[in-house]
């Protein structure tokens, strides 16, 4: 089962992931990442830090992916584990139909038919939705570039359109409960979903 965490920036992903990795040790769930799960995420790190143009910049973040599926994301499937991921495809729907937005048309139908010859879909995606002011005053010191509240309103309204589109996939997490409820509300649902 592939499990897949997504929200914007500050929406307290990282913390509910650190969180479901306890509370879900009987599970064994391998716990993993995008970007950085394996080397490639190094250059996509670099290509953040270096405000690189939109265009360079997405496709680090696509080869980031196809290596994360080939050496971690895939094989952990095959062997039968519960894979919980710290964003994944829906994050470069979401970013980088925002950064992309303008250059050329319909970038969100662009990425899913890049995407679509080879990445495996979420079984389940959770979305951790924050209020944009929230999350900033969460984020307080280092912030990408990606961490400018006009890029971040547009990328969690096109989250929610995605949640809309697909409902019996995604279930919305409300960000503002304190983070041990959020981890039992998701952990819970989650065990409902093994059990089904
Ligand atoms: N439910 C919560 N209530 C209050 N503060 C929280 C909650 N969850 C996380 N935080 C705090 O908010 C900040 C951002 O959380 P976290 O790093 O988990 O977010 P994130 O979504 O992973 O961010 P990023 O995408 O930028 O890596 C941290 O300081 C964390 O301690
Ligand atoms: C996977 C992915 C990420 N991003 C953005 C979102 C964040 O601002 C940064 C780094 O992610 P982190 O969770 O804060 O470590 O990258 C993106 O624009 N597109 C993607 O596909």
């Amino acid at each position: 089962m592939l499990i897949t965490i997504e929200g914007i920036d500050g929406s307290g992903k990282s913390t509910l992931v650190a969180g479901l990795e306890r509370a879900l040790a009987d599970l064994s769930p391998l716990i993993t990442r995008e970007p950085g799960a394996t080397w490639v995420g190094e250059a996509v790190r670099r290509s953040i830090a270096e405000n690189t143009d939109p265009i360079t910049e997405c496709l680090l973040f696509v080869a980031d992916h196809a290596a994360h599926l080939a050496h971690v994301v895939r094989p952990a499937l095959e062997a039968g584990r519960i894979v919980i991921s710290d964003r994944y495809s829906d994050s470069r729907y979401a970013y980088q139909g925002v950064t992309l937005d303008g250059l050329f048309p319909d970038p969100v139908g662009w990425l899913r038919r890049i995407h679509e010859p080879f990445t495996i879909s979420p079984d389940l995606t959770f979305l951790c939705v924050l209020p944009v002011d929230e999350a900033e005053t969460r984020l307080k010191t280092h912030r990408e570039h990606f961490e400018n509240g006009c890029v971040l309103e547009q990328v969690q309204r096109n989250y929610l359109s995605f949640a809309e589109a697909e409902p019996g996939r995604f279930v919305l997490v409300d960000a503002m409960l304190p983070a041990p409820d959020v981890c039992g509300f998701v952990a819970d649902e989650i065990r409902r979903r093994v059990c089904d």
